[in-house]
């Protein structure tokens, strides 16, 4: 079960965004995918699920081409994207989490069961009447996060969800994402700010100009993180 990208290409007319990229999420693993803005991070990653298509290259999700498989690959490939608000589709969190199950056609037990579960797993269990506009910036990131896993994905991407955040609703998400790779799903963050997953990651990899420019442990990759924006944790990892 990976994620995996075979000479990558992506244009926005002339503009190359992602250049050649060739990448592999192995299962189970927790990868943060820094660089600076502008540098193609959410470009690559909108091609896990299908949300673009290749110029040029290849990605295959757990042995499937995506672009020829696009159910296939947003089922295996859960999106939590930059600003959780753009991604609610109902005005309670119960009904939110379950509009993408409802859109699998799954019974109705199925449905409450996987609800209650993906609210359980980012500690909002029992929330599900509460409206997400009344929700915190905390809540709202775990909810839209609870929305992707009651997918049941097999990898979760997420793209800089502590924007916003204050210290102690960056630590609950953390903390969830930390659970969620525990549980074996494979996690990819994207984010500029290593502070604070640098501990959880396996792997970091680093974008500049649209190419992958290092790709290592936190440790391995030390001074060369700086060297491309990305923001280090303060007293190492
Ligand atoms: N819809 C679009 N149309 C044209 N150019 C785009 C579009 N989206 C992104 N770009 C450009 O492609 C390049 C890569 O952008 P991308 O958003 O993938 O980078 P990023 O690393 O995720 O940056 P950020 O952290 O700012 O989101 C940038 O030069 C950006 O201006």
């Amino acid at each position: 079960m990976t994620i995996r990208t075979e000479s990558l290409v992506h244009r926005y007319g002339d503009a190359v965004a992602v250049d050649d990229v060739t990448l592999t999420v192995e299962d189970g693993e927790f990868v943060v995918l820094a660089g600076a803005n502008g540098s193609g991070k959410t470009t690559l990653v909108r091609h896990f699920d299908g949300l673009l298509e290749p110029d040029a290259g290849e990605v295959v999700v757990d042995g499937l081409s995506v672009p020829e498989n696009l159910v296939a690959a947003r089922s295996a490939v859960g999106m939590v994207f930059q600003d959780p608000r753009d991604q609610f589709v109902a005005a309670t969190v119960g009904a939110d989490v379950a509009f993408g199950p409802e859109n699998l056609g799954l019974p109705r037990a199925e449905i409450t069961e996987r609800v209650a579960d993906a609210l359980a797993a980012v500690n909002m269990a029992g929330r599900g009447d509460d409206r997400v506009d009344e929700l915190s910036g905390g809540e709202q990131e775990r909810v839209a996060i609870a929305g992707a896993l009651a997918m049941r994905p097999s990898h979760l991407v997420l793209d800089e969800p502590f924007t916003g955040l204050d210290a102690p609703a960056r630590d609950a998400v953390v903390d969830r994402l930390a659970a969620l790779r525990d549980a074996g799903t494979s996690v990819v963050v994207v984010t500029h700010d290593l502070r604070d997953v640098c501990a959880l990651a396996d792997r970091v990899v680093v974008m500049a100009d649209g190419r992958v420019v290092a790709d290592g442990t936190p440790d391995a990759l030390g001074d060369a993180l700086e060297r491309y924006d990305v923001r280090p944790p303060d007293r190492g990892c």
